[in-house]
């Protein structure tokens, strides 16, 4: 089963090491005790449950487009196949690269969700930040130097995802198999399962801890890593009778962040990716999800 971490056994012996065991073996694991606080977890599950429940007119009315990636969708591909869900993405406000000027969209009819969505777009941002600088310690660099790409001008987003129940679920999946390109990811779901991590050759059906979020880290710490630690690849399952919602934050850098394998991390080896320009790589990925384009960027294509 996933590992479980404790945030509270931050900065006491033994916190690092169990951060990079889990990162090595898994890739995932959850994290208890993590301050973001009961009731605004509850309450941002309780805004989404009302956000999808908005008369799909609502929801168009908001709908995402190409110049502003932030509002609703519901046709997103992963791996160029139509994902079982509905989203609602909000990003930055001081978005810079391709995005800039698009501002997060907001339903006129629910009162208070975005002030909701806001708290804990702020909550779960100030976390990622942290687990991405114990993560850098583990990884031989000093505090700060990873989480500078992650300031003014980052792409940074926060999904609210839901899954309807799916009458054929065994023709279908709520997202398929894929690793999240961005550095780390800060995921609070509902009690459903549904979510999946693949270690070995099984793939492992998540049973969330009460309370508990959800770790893993992307593709950037793997390229930082030089393959210490490997981005999981996830999914999540369709469900014939319930509904899961679930929300991701992505921590995602600057678009013109370049990421290569950290000195640190090389311990005499040769590094084993050539620098990667995230805007770049970004927009590779990005137009994979409205379009099936054939095969969808991945880091293997930089490898040395
Ligand atoms: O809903 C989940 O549990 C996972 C969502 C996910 O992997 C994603 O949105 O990238
Ligand atoms: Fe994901």
């Amino acid at each position: 089963m996933l590992p479980i971490l404790d945030l509270t056994q931050r900065g006491h012996a033994g916190w690092l090491d169990a951060l990079d065991v889990a990162c090595r073996d898994w890739g995932c694991f959850q994290l208890r005790c993590h301050g973001l606080g009961d009731d605004l977890c509850r309450s941002v599950l309780a805004d989404m449950q009302r956000f999808f429940a908005l008369p799909y007119r609502d929801k168009l009315d908001i709908e995402r487009t190409a110049d502003n990636p932030w509002g609703f969708y519901d046709r997103e591909l992963t791996k160029n196949a139509r994902d079982w869900k509905q989203i609602f993405d909000v990003g930055p406000y001081a978005a810079a690269g391709p995005f800039a000027g698009a501002r997060p969209r907001w339903p006129e009819a629910l009162p208070g969700f975005r002030e909701t969505v806001e708290a804990y777009y702020a909550a779960s941002e100030a976390l990622a930040l942290i687990l991405l600088g114990d993560i850098g310690e583990c990884l031989g660099v000093s505090r700060g130097t990873l989480e500078q790409e992650f300031g003014k001008g980052h792409s940074s987003f926060l999904r609210l995802n839901y899954y309807p129940p799916c009458a054929q679920a065994d023709q279908h999946l709520g997202i398929s198999h894929h690793t999240d390109a961005g550095a780390l990811t800060v995921l609070l779901p509902d009690e459903q399962p549904g979510l999946q991590f693949l270690r070995g050759d099984d793939w492992h059906t998540v049973q969330a801890e009460p309370g508990a979020l959800i770790i893993n880290i992307g593709d950037i710490v793997q390229v930082w890593s030089n393959d210490r630690y490997r981005a999981p690849l996830h999914r999540v399952l369709a469900n014939p009778g319930d509904s899961r919602f679930s929300a991701p934050f992505f921590l995602n850098p600057g678009y013109d962040t370049v990421y290569a394998p950290l000195p640190g991390a090389l311990q005499g080896g040769a590094p084993r990716y050539r620098p990667i320009n995230w805007g770049e790589f970004r927009a590779g990925r990005a137009a994979g999800d409205y379009a099936d384009l054939g095969a969808e960027v991945q880091i293997s294509d930089f490898r040395t």
